[in-house]
């Protein structure tokens, strides 16, 4: 990939993410979902960003998905293109956590060298790891797109957990037992967010 040159000079602006993050009330920081196809990140995700909006905070959700049918469409599955819709969606959240806002994503991320990439791109205690921990035969029992079934068949190929690795995170600063209701990981969520006063209580 291309490097920008010398010639591209940082440019400081006279309104800082801490005035951002004054006039919104809170910090700015992402929570990475990272977990199998199935496991629940989007589904966790979502109610925990309507339980955040709904108490005034300012949210994104960057879902896997939905960025892949716009800024990743040119993207697919091999571990290269993984890794390059991973940095792309990192440097976004940057942006995100620099305008001040709650952000949450929800990527498979399968590989720990680009998690680690994107905390890197962050500053200490922005980069909130959260591990769906959803055992395979549970997401494959749950397949709502039918994908696991057209992997074992053969019919779709590098499918994350079946033909494709997935690094589960060694020390994530959250782990969820993925097989929880909804609502109670949601509020498994909020209440770290105030225990680290990036919301207040
Ligand atoms: N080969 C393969 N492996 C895994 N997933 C696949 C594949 N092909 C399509 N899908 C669908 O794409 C969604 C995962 O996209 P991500 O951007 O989160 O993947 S990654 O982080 O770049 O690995 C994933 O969505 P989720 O089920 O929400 O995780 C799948 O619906
Ligand atoms: N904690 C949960 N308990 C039971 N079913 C769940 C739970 N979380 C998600 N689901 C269901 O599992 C399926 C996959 O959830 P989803 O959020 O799309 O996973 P992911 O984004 O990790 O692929 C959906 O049908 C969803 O309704």
């Amino acid at each position: 990939m291309a490097q920008h040159d010398d010639n591209v000079v940082w440019h400081d602006h006279p309104v800082t993410r801490a005035s951002r993050e004054q006039q919104h009330g809170h910090q700015g920081v992402v929570l990475w979902f990272t977990g199998l196809s199935g496991s629940g990140k989007s589904t966790v995700a979502g109610a925990l960003e309507q339980a955040l909006h709904r108490i005034g905070v300012s949210t994104y959700l960057l879902d896997g998905d939905n960025v892949r049918h716009g800024l990743c469409r040119d993207l697919g599955f091999s571990d290269d293109d993984r890794k390059e819709n991973i940095r792309r969606v990192g440097e976004v959240a940057k942006l995100m956590v620099d305008a001040g806002l709650v952000v949450l994503t929800a990527f498979i991320s399968p590989h720990r060298a680009e998690r680690q990439m994107v905390r890197d791109l962050l500053e200490p205690g922005q980069f909130i790891e959260v591990f769906v921990d959803t055992p395979l035969a549970v997401c494959e029992a749950r397949d709502p797109k039918g994908l696991y079934r057209k992997a074992r068949a053969g019919e779709l190929r590098n499918f994350t957990g079946i033909d494709s690795v997935y690094e589960a995170p060694d020390s994530p600063e959250i782990q969820l037992d993925g097989e929880q209701l909804v609502t109670k990981l949601a509020a498994q969520l909020l209440d770290v967010l105030r225990d680290r006063d990036i919301i207040r209580s």
